[in-house]
């Protein structure tokens, strides 16, 4: 993909599904009894990941696009696959999806792509083991390939020493299986689309904050029920563009549909503390999830520090936020987020790497970077390394930088967000 700068951003976008809600919709309504019906499910290569691994447990889900059938089978009516899950490039569907197979009678085996196995799953494994789980690094080095074999799973209190949402759900899951209740610690209170969206299918889960973090608790469960979702925007998603309408001059950007849970919101508290000029339209909080349109317009923006509880609010738009600072005046400093080294990249050095090529003043550290704004940017060649975060964020940075940047393998965006090179040719083609 070649992109070169522009002047002006003006129009309306609407953001297409929360990837973190569409996962756990499918999931869940899978183990529910009846039918689930998902409206604003995000149809990115993540997700139908989601879907292949549960028709290939034979439960029989319809995807017209718009709204998913989930036709549930009840917690126990999953069946045996015949071959390896591919969970692909989604990390959100291996770790999820283990918690859930813990608890099978039968046997099966996860990988996914190159970078899938190669992220770490021994976060999952220790925990699940605890829990009577038996579940085996194939390749011997705690990433997948995965085999899960039928075990009796028991109760735990296990307290996680990262704030992360896929370890804390793929603990939940397998508590719905578990012969007492279990109960999950984390320092930092991770994104809770887990614990919203089970509590509405009918599972006995509480929430609470204590001096040691952030506590779910889960009892066994007997059954759930089908639910009718409304999955609002993906916040992840909006990020690109509101990022675009900041940045570009004279822009004036409406996003509609953005889910802004305070667990994902941290980008808006974070534009706001670089001086963003971002008006929330209409609020709403239907269906368990707030949401709201969003109106942003070009702003002078200015450093800032952004660090602990703020980090999982924000962990997957730092690379987005990384080129707002670069394009910012003085420095802003992102820490406690060694996080990133773990996601689709290590985006500490995918970042670090790309913008130092556009002309950027960035310096990694062990938990995060440290940026030096304002300094011009010019086009480059940016390698995605198949990081849709990277290419996107990339993409908007490009609208802002002398000449020509070209992304490779730009199509990786597939993951999270197909349409967005096109919502992206719309905006441009409304100046
Ligand atoms: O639970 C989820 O849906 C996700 C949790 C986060 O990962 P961690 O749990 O590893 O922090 C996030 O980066 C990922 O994109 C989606
Ligand atoms: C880290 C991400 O996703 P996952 O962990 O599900 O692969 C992401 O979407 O940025």
């Amino acid at each position: 993909m070649k992109l070169k700068p522009t002047t002006k951003l003006r129009g309306t976008v609407t953001i297409p599904g929360d990837k973190s809600i569409s996962h756990r919709a499918v999931m869940f309504g899978a183990l529910a009894n009846g039918l689930t019906e998902i409206h604003g499910f995000l149809q990115g290569a993540d997700c139908l990941a989601t879907i292949d691994c549960f028709a290939q447990m034979g439960i029989s889900i319809e995807n017209n696009q718009d709204t998913v059938l989930v036709h549930g089978k009840g917690l126990r009516g999953l069946r045996r696959p015949s071959s390896v899950l591919d969970t692909k490039n989604s990390g959100t569907t291996t770790r999820l999806i283990s918690g859930i197979l813990a608890g099978q009678p039968f046997e099966t085996t996860l990988s996914g792509d190159a970078s899938l196995n190669t992220r770490p799953m021994g976060r999952i494994i220790t925990p699940l083991s605890m829990m009577g789980a038996d579940i085996t690094s194939l390749s011997g080095n705690g990433c997948a390939p995965l085999r899960i074999r039928p075990a009796d799973l028991h109760g735990i209190s296990y307290s996680s020493n990262i704030a992360s949402a896929q370890v804390k759900s793929a603990i939940l899951l397998a508590g719905l299986y578990a012969d007492s209740e279990t109960s999950v610690t984390e320092p930092e209170l991770s994104r809770d689309h887990t614990e919203r969206l089970l509590r509405a299918f009918g599972a006995e889960l509480t929430s609470t904050k204590t001096d040691a973090g952030a506590v779910s608790m889960i009892r066994p469960c007997n059954e759930l029920f089908g639910q009718k979702i409304f999955v609002p925007g993906d916040i992840s998603s909006a990020a690109y563009f509101i990022a675009a309408g900041l940045l570009v001059p004279h822009s004036e950007i409406v996003i509609k549909n953005v889910g802004i849970n305070p667990t994902r919101a941290g980008i808006l508290s974070v534009c706001e503390a670089m001086g963003a000029d971002i008006t929330y339209l209409s609020k709403t909080n239907d269906g368990g999830e707030p949401t709201a349109d969003l109106l942003v317009r070009t702003s002078e923006l200015h450093g800032t520090v952004i660090e602990g509880s703020q980090i999982p609010t924000l962990i997957d738009e730092i690379p987005m936020i990384a080129v707002l600072a670069a394009c910012a005046e003085g420095t802003t400093i992102i820490r406690d987020a060694a996080e990133l080294k773990v996601k689709e990249t290590n985006r500490i050095d995918t970042v670090t790497e790309n913008l130092k090529k556009m002309g950027a003043d960035i310096t990694p550290t062990d938990d995060g970077m440290i940026i030096r704004g304002k300094t011009p940017l010019h086009g480059a060649v940016i390698n995605s390394y198949f990081d849709h975060r990277i290419a996107m964020a990339f993409s908007i940075a490009a609208l802002v930088a002398d000449g020509t940047t070209t992304i490779q393998n730009s199509s990786c965006v597939d993951v999270s967000y197909p349409d967005f090179y096109r919502t992206l040719y719309h905006l441009r083609e409304e100046n």
